[in-house]
């Protein structure tokens, strides 16, 4: 926390490298088997100490997002202060502020890395020490992304979404993001699957493959069915591959698709031809987070 009392939270993008739906539980939730990673780009959290709760979203997204009682923010705040109440913990109002600068309804779980966000701010500003497994119950209960949210470092995600493993080997990427800026919705996408017991992420094995040649070979199994309610996927897949990209791939259920670059002046050259190429597109250049990244 930083002298004034505020406290910065990122809220960054994630990214499916690779995502399999290895089946369906009972109550219709799908399981997952997918390799994840995080941006170094994203939304941002502001939270301060305040005489009376208060919320406003600001920045490029802003306009296509109510601060209201649905959002996964305020959700986050409420749902943590009732969970801190039940523990015994005194919880002051809170002045938050979100910059939103990840699309809306994108596959890159803006909403879950700002409800994650706020739940890690939140923690060191009330100064809470929250049992993990109640932790991890209050997360999932606001979103399938929100567990691997709040890691936000390199992971392999199972279950449906909360069985979370480290994934500490995982390199940094040079990537580029980009999306129509067409929503597209998450349980749509899951309905239109036509196989759902799909083969798991095999593991990666150094002396046959490098990364970029392993997650080649990886699928997201969302990536047909999005393709098929929205063209506009096909056309970022294609003007990745064009871009020089050495896989292109959709994350989560779209329609952001990624590019991973072997080096950042192939990706600088990519950022500027889709740039001016699509300018109705959201286009972003960064590195994705190493597995170790503190
Ligand atoms: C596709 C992924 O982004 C991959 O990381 C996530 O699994 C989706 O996570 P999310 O957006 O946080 O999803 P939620 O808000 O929990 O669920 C939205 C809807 O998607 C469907 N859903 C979600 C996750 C999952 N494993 N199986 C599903 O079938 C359900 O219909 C659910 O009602
Ligand atoms: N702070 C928030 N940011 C974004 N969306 C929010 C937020 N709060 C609530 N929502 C709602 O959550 C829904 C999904 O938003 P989000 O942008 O996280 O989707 P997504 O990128 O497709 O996520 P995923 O990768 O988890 O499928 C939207 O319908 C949106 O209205």
């Amino acid at each position: 926390m930083s002298q004034t009392g505020i406290v910065i939270e990122a809220a960054r993008a994630k990214i499916n490298l690779a995502l399999h739906v290895t089946g369906q539980r009972a109550d219709g939730y799908h399981l997952l088997d997918s390799l994840v990673t995080f941006a170094d780009f994203g939304d941002e959290l502001a939270l301060r100490p305040s005489a009376q709760d208060r919320f406003e979203i600001t920045g490029r997204f802003a306009e296509t997002l109510s601060a209201d009682a649905d959002n996964l923010v305020t959700r986050a705040r409420d749902g943590l202060r009732a969970l801190a109440e039940e523990l015994g913990y005194e919880t002051c109002p809170v002045d938050i502020t979100l910059t939103k600068s990840l699309p809306l309804s994108s596959g890159i779980g803006g909403g879950s890395a700002d409800a994650a966000a706020t739940l890690r701010g939140l923690m060191r500003l009330w100064k809470l020490d929250v049992p993990r497994d109640r932790l991890a119950e209050l997360c999932l209960s606001l979103g399938a992304d929100v567990p691997m949210c709040l890691a936000s470092s390199p992971l392999i995600a199972r279950g449906i979404g909360e069985d979370i493993e480290p994934l500490a080997t995982l390199p940094s990427f040079f990537i580029l993001l980009v999306n129509p800026l067409k929503p597209v919705s998450t349980p749509q996408i899951f309905r239109l699957l036509t196989s759902k017991t799909n083969g798991p992420v095999h593991p990666f094995d150094p002396a046959q493959a490098d990364w970029l040649d392993y997650l080649g070979c990886l699928r997201n199994d969302l990536q047909e069915p999005a393709q098929r309610l929205l063209a506009d996927i096909g056309e970022c897949l294609q003007q990745l591959e064009e871009s020089g990209a050495e896989v292109c791939r959709m994350s989560g259920s779209g329609a952001t698709c990624f590019g991973l670059y072997r080096d950042e002046m192939t990706l600088e050259r990519a950022a500027l031809t889709l740039e001016q190429a699509k300018p109705q597109w959201y286009v972003r250049a960064g590195r994705t987070l190493e597995g170790n990244a503190p």
